[in-house]
């Protein structure tokens, strides 16, 4: 470098020439102005005092090598575009690290490095000196990236790499800035192409540099590595933002799974349905928790077509609830309502309660006389005001205690009472007149009477007459296991006259002494149950329904439910015309106050609550409509099934009406019994009691007779019966009905044809004649044809054609009939495609009418 002038040293070192020289003499190069210069030995010199001067070691102690790291951070953005065509800019920090390490001066002085390199390390010291000083200007001039923040203190946290170099006694890291980018590893290169780091510089483990000087093996792998960088672009370039995504996405998926997992596909649930006897659609469909019209669809696919207001029965709707692979439970609807109607039951200790009475015996025994005989008797004996109206039971007290009479007197009330499941009788008075024994209805009345397990006193009547044999009466009954005590047996025998009331004091003690051994309790006190054992349309009071209570106590105000009619009761009021406030067990009372008239043999109940009252009142009125329409569908549909199973089934339908039950099973099991394969006698309803409207309008909608045993048509049946002109026969004999029947029958039947084959004929020859058609030259070969003859065409033992005749001539002439062996021609009407060899087969068919026998 040679000599310079001690001024321009010192505008090269950046500072003054007073300074210098004063450092120079101070470093003991005696230099006095800044015109003289100074060598490379005074600067040698100058710097070893510099050194010294700074706290440096001595030249000779030989100062151990320090550094000074360097750190910059640089932010940028970098483009990135990806295999799908997307691209996407992100954002980089470069964090770069450089460590100046100030070499050994043995090293020093060994290596051949040139001097502006030495500069350069002396520039960093004073650089280093500036820094303390305040000042680095001269340091600055020679720090390449200028704007490299320098910190004295060295970084170790981030896994800091000191590698010395001759030339650029640095070293560079590139990291990525976690907290602002997602650039995990491989910005690493970029950031170094940024910066325009020397090829050679060790690259990141992650992502090897490209590097343009390689081989052709080298350039092979070059484009693996980017095929790989392309691959795993999503991968690896994937913001923290995406991957978060994509965990989140993972999560979910996984949750999936596990839910997939968790909540299988459930098992069909299968419901116990309950199916009553009829059933609306809709109400189906609730209890399968279906919607009507899947219901709907699914019996529209079984071939049934309803709406939702449509009633299905107990079997349709099994089927459908089995066809959607639920369990059927087959309920009556009263058992439903007896669940609910149990909570209203009377709860109490039992205590004992009158016996309730039913008189019957034959006809003109004397039932009525004995019944009306007791009731006055009681007028004579002063009741309070006496009985003043018939509400169908009364009750009479005795010295034994108190009997309740049902006034009603045969076994008709008895039997459609007890038909209906009431049975409300804990005693029979059986009457039989002295003078005439024991007839069929006494006969019957005991059978009754035993098959209700009713105990029977027997009132010998009549005994006032002079042909009265009580103890004939007495022997005849024996014989029907009727055993008078006195003759060791247990059944009461009373004789009396109803007539002259004489001994009836004593029956009546009797039946109550009886009625003791019977132990008859109740509760009391609670709801009321009980029996309605008469009820009429009252003009001025309306609805009006004897109760006989069960159990419990009726009171005005309660909330009754009798049959299907409900209300609660505005006035109770008894035999004797008075309003009572309230009726205890076996006691009949007259109820005001109900919705409707129920029947005879309706059950009542006093309901706590109205609205269940109602509920339920709905519920049966419900039923019973829907039963009478299931009734007259079933009649309709079962006979088409049945004519569709059958082929051409004729059937007649018959609604049976009688007096007696006996005489209901009799006259169905005989009508019945009529029906064959072709027809069928169905009775579609047979019940004891007279024809009522709802008979007439069951027999219009099946198309059924109505037959009636010894019972008639009430009037206003008997309007509706002329109205529609229905077919209503009235018969007092078995055989007769049967009779009348089995005619009616026969009238249905098809009447029988039968065929009889008079002839054949073999065709020979065709002929074609003008406005004939052809016509055949046959001969008969058995019997004889007849021109009128209905005729089969049979081709090989085949029936080609079955037809009429058109024509038999013989020779040219029209004959009536061709008998065996001769020729003749015959034409067949609209049938022109004979053929040689055909047979002509003629017959007659014969319609005779049929009888069953
Ligand atoms: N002499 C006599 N006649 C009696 C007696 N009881 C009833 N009669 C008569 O017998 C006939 C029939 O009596 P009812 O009481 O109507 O007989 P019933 O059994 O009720 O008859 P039905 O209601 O038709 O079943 C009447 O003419 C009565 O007067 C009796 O004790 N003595």
């Amino acid at each position: 470098m040679g000599k310079v002038k001690v001024s321009t040293f010192a505008r090269e070192m950046g500072t003054s020439d007073e300074k210098l020289l004063e450092q120079l003499r101070a470093a003991g190069v005696e230099k006095h102005s800044a015109d003289q210069f100074v060598n490379d030995e005074d600067k040698r010199q100058l710097l070893a005092y510099l050194r010294k001067s700074h706290g440096g070691a001595d030249e000779e102690e030989e100062p151990a090598p320090s550094k000074i790291t360097l750190k910059r951070r640089s932010n940028r953005q970098v483009k990135q575009s990806f295999s799908h065509g997307r691209s996407r800019t992100v954002e980089v920090e470069v964090r770069k690290k450089r460590t100046f390490v100030k070499r050994r001066r043995d090293e020093e002085l060994g290596d051949e490095e040139p001097e502006a390199e030495t500069v350069g390390a002396e520039a960093a010291e004073l650089e280093m000196e500036g820094a303390a000083a305040g000042s680095a200007p001269v340091a600055e001039e020679h720090e390449a990236p200028s704007t490299a923040e320098a910190e004295a203190a060295p970084e170790t946290e981030e896994g800091e790499e000191t590698t010395e170099r001759e030339e650029a006694p640095m070293e560079e890291e590139a990291e990525p800035a976690e907290q602002q980018t997602a650039v995990e590893e491989a910005p690493a290169e970029e950031a170094a192409a940024v910066e325009g780091a020397p090829a050679e510089q060790p690259a990141p483990e992650e992502g090897p540099a490209p590097d343009k000087g390689k081989s052709k093996k080298g350039r092979k792998e070059q484009e693996e590595e980017l095929r790989n960088k392309e691959a795993s672009e999503e991968e690896g370039f994937e913001s923290k933002k995406q991957r978060k995504k994509r965990e989140k996405r993972a999560k979910r998926e996984g949750r999936k799974r596990e839910d997939r997992r968790g909540f299988e596909r459930p098992e069909p649930q299968v419901r116990e349905v309950a199916v009553p006897d009829t059933i609306s659609v809709e109400e189906l469909s609730n209890r399968l928790a279906l919607k009507a019209t899947e219901l709907i669809k699914q019996l529209f696919k079984m071939g049934v077509m309803v709406t939702k207001n449509d009633t299905l029965d107990s079997d349709t709707a099994t089927l459908v609830v089995e066809e959607l692979g639920h369990k059927v439970k087959h309920v009556s609807e009263e058992a439903l309502e007896e669940e609910v109607l149990a909570a209203e039951k009377p709860q109490g200790e039992a205590v004992a309660r009158p016996p309730v009475v039913t008189v019957m015996g034959h006809v003109d025994h004397g039932k009525t006389s004995l019944l009306d005989y007791i009731r006055k008797a009681k007028v004579a004996a002063g009741e309070a005001g006496g009985i003043t109206q018939h509400i169908g039971a009364y009750h009479v007290d005795t010295d034994n205690g108190t009997l309740v009479f049902l006034d009603t007197p045969g076994h008709e009330a008895f039997t459609a009472m007890r038909a209906r499941g009431a049975q409300v009788t804990d005693m029979v008075i059986l009457v039989v007149a002295a003078d005439d024994g024991i007839k069929p209805q006494t006969m019957e009345a005991i059978d009754h009477a035993k098959a209700a397990e009713v105990p029977i006193v027997v009132a010998v009547n009549k005994c006032d007459l002079p042909d009265a044999e009580p103890e004939k009466v007495k022997q005849e009954m024996s014989q029907h296991g009727l055993i008078p005590e006195d003759w060791g047996g247990e059944t009461v025998f009373v004789n009396l006259s109803a007539k002259t009331g004489d001994r009836v004091d004593s029956l009546l003690e009797m039946v109550a002494l009886q009625s003791e051994l019977l132990e008859l309790q109740a509760v009391a006190e609670g709801p009321a149950q009980g029996i309605v054992i008469e009820s009429k349309l009252d003009r001025g009071r309306g609805p009006v329904a004897t109760i006989l209570v069960r159990e419990g106590r009726l009171h005005q105000g309660d909330v009754l439910l009798a049959g299907p009619e409900y209300g609660r009761v505005r006035a109770l009021v008894n035999e004797y015309g008075d309003n009572v406030e309230d009726a205890g067990p076996s006691m009949p009372v007259e109820v005001l106050g109900l919705s409707g008239v129920p029947e005879a043999g309706d059950d009542a109940q006093v309901v706590t609550e109205e609205r269940k009252a109602r509920e339920i009142s709905e519920m049966r009125h419900q039923r019973a409509k829907e039963q009478q329409i299931a009734a007259n569908k079933r009649a309709k549909l079962e006979g088409m099934f049945e004519q569709m199973q059958q082929g051409e089934v004729a059937e007649l339908p018959i609604l049976l009406k009688a007096d007696v039950q006996g005489s209901v099973e009799a006259m169905r099991e005989s009508l019945e019994k009529l029906s064959n394969e072709e027809v069928q006698v169905k009775v579609i309803h047979a019940q004891v009691g007279g024809i009522n409207e709802s008979d007439v309008n069951l027999a219009l909608a099946s198309e059924a007779i109505i037959i009636g045993f010894n019972v008639r048509a009430e009037a206003s049946a008997r309007r509706l019966i002329e109205q529609n002109g229905v077919d209503v026969r009235y018969f007092s004999v078995i055989y007769e009905a049967v009779d009348q029947v089995k005619a009616a029958l026969e009238g249905l039947l098809e009447p029988e044809i039968t065929e009889e084959i008079t002839g054949r004929a073999e065709v020979r020859d065709l002929f074609r004649v003008p406005k004939m058609g052809t016509v055949a030259g046959c001969q008969v070969i058995e019997g004889h044809v007849t021109r009128n003859a209905k005729v089969r065409v049979l081709r090989d033992n085949v029936v080609v054609y079955d037809g009429q005749l058109d024509s038999l001539k013989r020779f040219k002439d029209d004959a009536k009939e061709v008998r065996e062996g001769y020729e003749c021609g015959m034409g067949i009407k609209d049938f022109n495609d004979l053929k040689i060899g055909d047979v002509l087969e003629c017959y007659e068919s014969r319609e005779t009418a049929r009888t069953l026998d």
